[in-house]
C-alpha cells in the first residue's frame, strides 16, 4: 500500500534564512494518526503548507499517496487533503452552519439535489446536526472547530491535518474536538490519516503515533508510549510529558513505562484496596 504522504529529502527556507529543513524525511502510512509536536518555530506549520503545495520546497519530493506533488497535480493532491485552523473565527464563510459546509461543495460543482444529503452526513458525524441553521459566529470555540471539522469532511478528504486547532479552545471544547477525532478514527479507520500539530502533549498521546521536530529536524518518533518513555528528551526538547505520564513518574509508578490516563487510574484504584 503507498504511504498517504511521503517527504524525500525535503529541503525548504524562507527567504534570506538558513535552512529549515535539510534532507528532511518522513512517512506517513494511509490510516495513521500522526501527532506531530515540537517547541514553538520548529516547523510544524512549515511542513504542513510544504504538504499542502502552500510553499514550494528547494529539493526533495513530496508524494501524496504515490503522486509525486507538482504544478501540474497541485489541485488532484489538494482535493485529498482537507485542513483545519487555529483561529475558529476565521473559518467560515456562510451565514449559516448548513451554508458554511455548502460552500465548499458549491466549489466542488456537487450537484444541489446532492447537497442536503452531503450537509446532513457531515454535520451528524462532528455531532452538530442541530445546529445547521445557527450562525456561525453565534457557537462556542469547539463548536466552530466541529463545523470546520464537517466542512472538511463534506469533500470526503482522504487525509485531515489539524494545525492547533484546538489552542485557542477552553478543556470543554477542547475534550469535544478531540472526542469527535476518535470517533472519526473509528468510523473511517484506515481510509482517513489524520495528523494533529499540536502542543499538548495530551491530545498527541491519543495519536498511532508521534513524531517530534526540532528545528526542521526529526527529533523523536515512535508510538506515545514509546515516547512518553523518554521523559529527559522530551524536556530538552521544550515539551512536557502528559498529565498521567508527569503523576505516574512522580508517584514512582513503573518509571520505565508509560501509563496512559485508564492505566493511572486502575492502577490508584488497586492500590487503595
Ligand atoms: N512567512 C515566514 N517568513 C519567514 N520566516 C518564517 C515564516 N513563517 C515561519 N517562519 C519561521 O520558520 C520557523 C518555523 O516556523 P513554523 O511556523 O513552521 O513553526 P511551528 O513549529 O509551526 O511553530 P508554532 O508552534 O509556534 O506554531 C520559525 O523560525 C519561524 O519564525
Amino acid at each position: 500500500m503507498k504511504s498517504a504522504i511521503e517527504l524525500d529529502n525535503l529541503s525548504y527556507h524562507y527567504d534570506e534564512q538558513a535552512a529549515l529543513f535539510d534532507d528532511f524525511s518522513l512517512k506517513i502510512e494511509a490510516g495513521d494518526w500522526v501527532a506531530l509536536v515540537g517547541h514553538n518555530g520548529s516547523g510544524k506549520s512549515t511542513l504542513a503548507k510544504l504538504v499542502l503545495g502552500l510553499l514550494e520546497a528547494s529539493a526533495g519530493q513530496i508524494k501524496i499517496f504515490g503522486q509525486e506533488l507538482s504544478e501540474a497535480t497541485l489541485d488532484l493532491v489538494r482535493g485529498q487533503i482537507g485542513m483545519v485552523f487555529q483561529n475558529p473565527d476565521n473559518q467560515f464563510v456562510g451565514a449559516t452552519v448548513a451554508d458554511d459546509v455548502a460552500f465548499g461543495l458549491e466549489n466542488l460543482q456537487v450537484p444541489s439535489e446532492e447537497m442536503p444529503a452531503k450537509i446532513q452526513a457531515a454535520l451528524e458525524q462532528v455531532g452538530m446536526l442541530d445546529f445547521a441553521d445557527r450562525e456561525p459566529h453565534h457557537l462556542s470555540g469547539g463548536q466552530k472547530q466541529r463545523v470546520a471539522l464537517a466542512s472538511v469532511l463534506a469533500l470526503q478528504p482522504k487525509i485531515i491535518i489539524l494545525d492547533e486547532a484546538t489552542a485557542m479552545l477552553d478543556p470543554e471544547g477542547r475534550q469535544a474536538v478531540m472526542a469527535t477525532l476518535q470517533d472519526l478514527k473509528e468510523r473511517y479507520g484506515q481510509e482517513l490519516t489524520l495528523i494533529t500539530i499540536t502542543h499538548d502533549m495530551d491530545e498527541a498521546a491519543l495519536a498511532d503515533r508521534i513524531v517530534v521536530i526540532d528545528d526542521g529536524q526529526l527529533a523523536l518518533d515512535g508510538r506515545p508510549d514509546e515516547v512518553f518513555t523518554q521523559g529527559e528528551r522530551l524536556h530538552e526538547l521544550g515539551l512536557d510529558l502528559p498529565f498521567a505520564a508527569q503523576l505516574s513518574q512522580a508517584l514512582r509508578v513503573r518509571p520505565d513505562h508509560y501509563l496512559n490516563q485508564e492505566e493511572l487510574v486502575s492502577w490508584l484504584l488497586n492500590s487503595s484496596k
